[in-house]
C-alpha cells in the first residue's frame, strides 16, 4: 500500500483535487477544512491534492487503511517536525514537535516518560484538587461560554505539571503572559516567520511578548536549579533540570520543550472538555449514566464518554508531515517534499468505520470492536501525541467531579457550529452550557 519509488518515478500531475485558484483553496482550507474534507473525499476520493498556503502542494489522505500504513512507516519518510516549521519562532528549533531524525529520537525517548501511565496516575489528585477549585467559579443557572472556562482549569493543570507547586516568587508574571500569549494564532504564527512582518503591529507585540516570555522562563530554569528539593521533585521542569549524561538538556532544549508542552498540551484539551461538556448538555441518557458512573467510581464509562467526544468532536482535525521520499501510496505516485495531512477527523465519521457515525454513543468504546486505525486523534506512529495519557486522564477526573455535584444543560436548541480556531476546532460558541447542583435536580419531583 506504500513504498518508497526511485526519485523521479513520481507523477506529475499530483493525485486528483479542486482546480480553484490556490488564495482560494487557502481560505476555505484554513476556516472551513472539516466541511469541505468530507466533500472532497465523495468528489475525488481518498486522496486529494490541494494547493494550500504556506505549505504548496498538499495531499489529504482520507482512508484509516491508508493512514494506519503511514504511521506504519519509519520516521525517516515523513517528516513531522518539517511539517511544523511554521511554529518554530515560537516553540524553537530544539523542540520535539519541531524536530525530525536523531533529535526527535533522543527528546521523545527523554519525554515519553513523564506522561506515561503511571507518571500520569500521579497527577490525579492535582486535576481533582484543581477542578474543584474551578468549580467554585462557574455560575449556577445561568448560560456562560465553558471553553473560557475549561482554558484557564487545563492552564492550571498544565502549568502544576509542568512546574509543580511553584514556591519561588515570580508574581505570577510568566503565568499571567502566557495566559494572554496569541502566539497560537495561525495569522501571527506566519508573521512571526517573516522578518518584515515581525517590524510591525501585532507581529510586533506578539515578538515582545515571546522575548519577555523567554526572559522570565529562563529565570525560572535557573532558580529551579538552585533549588535545595530540586532532587525530590516530581514535575517535568525539575525532572529536564535533573537529567544527566547524554540525556543532558541545555537551557535553550529546556525553554523549547516547557513552551511545546504548555501550548500543545493547553488549547487542545482545553477544546476537547469544552466538546465533551457540550455533548453531554445535548444528550440527556448518556449524561445521566455519566452521572451514575461519576457517582459509583466507574471511570470505564466515564473515559467512553471521554473518548467518543474526541471521536465525534476531534479538536484536532489533522496531522502535517512533510514528506522526505518519493513514495507509492495507494497506487499513487507522491513527490518528496510534498506536505502530506492524515485526516484524523475524516476518519472519525466514517461509516466504514462507525455504525451510526453522527450519534453520540459511549456504549461504542466499551461494546463495539473498533477498527484499526479508526479512532486517531492523538495521531499515531512515531509523531503520536506525547501527551494523549494525560489528556483522557484530565478530562475522566474533571468529568467526576464535576458530574458527582452538578448538572449540565443548555439553552441553545441546536449543536454548535464546528469552528476552526488557530489549530483547534472548536465549539461556535464557545460550548454554552448550564450548570445547577445535583441535590436540586433530584429534588424535584418528575
Ligand atoms: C485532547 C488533547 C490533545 C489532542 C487532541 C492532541 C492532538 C495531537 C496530535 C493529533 C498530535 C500529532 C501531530 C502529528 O502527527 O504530527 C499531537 C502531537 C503532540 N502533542 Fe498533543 N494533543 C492533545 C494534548 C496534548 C497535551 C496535554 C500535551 C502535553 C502535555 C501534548 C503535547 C504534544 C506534543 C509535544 C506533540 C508532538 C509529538 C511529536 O512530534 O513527537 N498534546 N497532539
Amino acid at each position: 500500500m506504500i513504498r518508497t519509488i526511485k526519485s523521479g518515478e513520481a507523477q506529475r500531475p499530483l493525485p486528483p483535487g479542486p482546480r480553484l485558484p490556490s488564495p482560494v483553496q487557502t481560505a476555505i482550507f484554513t476556516w472551513k477544512r472539516q466541511l469541505w474534507a468530507s466533500r472532497l473525499r465523495e468528489k475525488y476520493g481518498d486522496v486529494v491534492a490541494l494547493k494550500v498556503f504556506p505549505w504548496g502542494p498538499v495531499i489529504l489522505v482520507f482512508k484509516a487503511e491508508y493512514i494506519g500504513a503511514m504511521f506504519g512507516s519509519p520516521p525517516s519518510r515523513f517528516h513531522g517536525g518539517e511539517g511544523n516549521r511554521v511554529l518554530v519562532p515560537v516553540f524553537g528549533e530544539h523542540a520535539l514537535i519541531t524536530s525530525d531524525g536523531d533529535q526527535h529520537r533522543r527528546l521523545r525517548k527523554t519525554l515519553a516518560p513523564l506522561f506515561g501511565k503511571a507518571a500520569v496516575r500521579g497527577y490525579q489528585d492535582a486535576v481533582r484538587e484543581l477542578t474543584e477549585r474551578e468549580l467554585e467559579r462557574w455560575p449556577i443557572g445561568r448560560p456562560f461560554k465553558s471553553l473560557d472556562r475549561c482554558r484557564v482549569l487545563i492552564l492550571d493543570i498544565i502549568w502544576r505539571v509542568i512546574f509543580g507547586l511553584d514556591d519561588s516568587p515570580d508574581d505570577g508574571r510568566l503565568r499571567r503572559l502566557v495566559g494572554r500569549l496569541p502566539v497560537v494564532d495561525l495569522v501571527i504564527l506566519m508573521g512571526l516567520n517573516s522578518p518584515r512582518a515581525r517590524r510591525f503591529g501585532p507581529w510586533r507585540r506578539a515578538a515582545k511578548m515571546l522575548d519577555r516570555m523567554d526572559a522570565l522562563l529562563y529565570e525560572a530554569i535557573e532558580r529551579r536549579k538552585a533549588a535545595p528539593d530540586l532532587p525530590q521533585r516530581t514535575d517535568v521542569l525539575s525532572r529536564l533540570i535533573s537529567l544527566e549524561g547524554a540525556e543532558r538538556l541545555r537551557p535553550v532544549e529546556i525553554r523549547d520543550q516547557v513552551v511545546t508542552l504548555l501550548f500543545a498540551g493547553h488549547e487542545p484539551t482545553a477544546t476537547a472538555l469544552a466538546w465533551t461538556l457540550h455533548e453531554l448538555a445535548r444528550n440527556p441518557r448518556v449524561a445521566s449514566d455519566a452521572t451514575r458512573a461519576a457517582l459509583i467510581n466507574d471511570s470505564a464509562y466515564l473515559e467512553a464518554v471521554v473518548k467518543e467526544s474526541l471521536r465525534r468532536r476531534p479538536a484536532i482535525f489533522e496531522s502535517i508531515w512533510t514528506l522526505a521520499e518519493d513514495v507509492e501510496l495507494a497506487g499513487l505516485r507522491l513527490t518528496k517534499g510534498a506536505t502530506v495531512m492524515p485526516m484524523l477527523g475524516v476518519v472519525h465519521s466514517d461509516p466504514a468505520n462507525y455504525r451510526a457515525p453522527d450519534e453520540f454513543r459511549p456504549e461504542r468504546f466499551l461494546e463495539d470492536e473498533i477498527p484499526p486505525h479508526a479512532f486517531i486523534p492523538f495521531g499515531g506512529g512515531a509523531r503520536r501525541c506525547i501527551g494523549a495519557h494525560l489528556s483522557v486522564m484530565q478530562a475522566t477526573e474533571v468529568l467526576r467531579v464535576l458530574l458527582s455535584s452538578r448538572v449540565i444543560t443548555t439553552d441553545l436548541d441546536k449543536p454548535e457550529e464546528p469552528v476552526a480556531r488557530n489549530v483547534t476546532i472548536s465549539p461556535g460558541e464557545g460550548a454554552r452550557i448550564i450548570v445547577r447542583p445535583l441535590a436540586e435536580i433530584r429534588r424535584e419531583p418528575s
